[in-house]
């Protein structure tokens, strides 16, 4: 089930006068989970009319910081955070997960628009059916999630 067709789900925004410009930032360290999250996310940005680049950072924990990056740069509108952590043997695992979700909250909470599109699952399994645009569509998710706060931030906007 796609992640759009979820109960309760909101239907996508629609964006009067220009597209908005979304910038994926993707860690590919599980590259056919990474593969699959920017497949869904970039339908989701499609159908609702978005344009998007793709930018690769090494792990989870680089995301927040090229989206930091990014922001100061300027010409996007949104982000969608893509990547994928898996337990292992240590304490890693943690770290890796809540300090990259920190950061993307710390971001969030400066205005930034950012779709939180970084799974944690126990293991691969869990990870393939989340990242499966046929499946729970995690990148879709994420990509709607961000363009869900690009509407409101227009809107507040004036
Ligand atoms: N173990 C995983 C990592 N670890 C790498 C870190 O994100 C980071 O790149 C490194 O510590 C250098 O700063 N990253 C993932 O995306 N997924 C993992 O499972
Ligand atoms: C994210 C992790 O836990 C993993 O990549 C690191 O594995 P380990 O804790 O076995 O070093």
């Amino acid at each position: 089930m796609a992640s759009t067709e979820q109960e309760g789900a909101l239907p996508l925004p629609t964006f009067e006068g220009f597209a908005p410009n979304i910038l994926l930032v993707v860690a590919p360290f599980y590259r056919k989970i990474a593969d699959d999250l920017i497949a869904g996310a970039a339908a989701t940005l499609k159908t609702a009319g978005a344009t998007f680049d793709v930018i690769e950072v090494p792990g989870a924990l680089e995301i927040p910081p090229a989206i930091r990056m990014a922001h100061k740069r300027g010409g996007y509108e949104g982000y969608v955070a893509l990547g994928c952590i898996i337990r292992g043997e240590t304490y890693h695992f943690e770290l890796v997960c809540n300090e990259s979700g920190r950061g993307l909250t710390l971001l969030g909470l400066e205005g930034l628009a950012i779709g939180n599109g970084i799974l944690t699952p126990e293991d691969m399994a869990q990870a393939v059916v989340r990242a499966d645009p046929s499946e729970m569509d995690k990148g879709g998710g994420a990509a709607a999630a961000a363009l869900h706060l690009v509407a409101l931030a227009r809107r507040f906007a004036g």
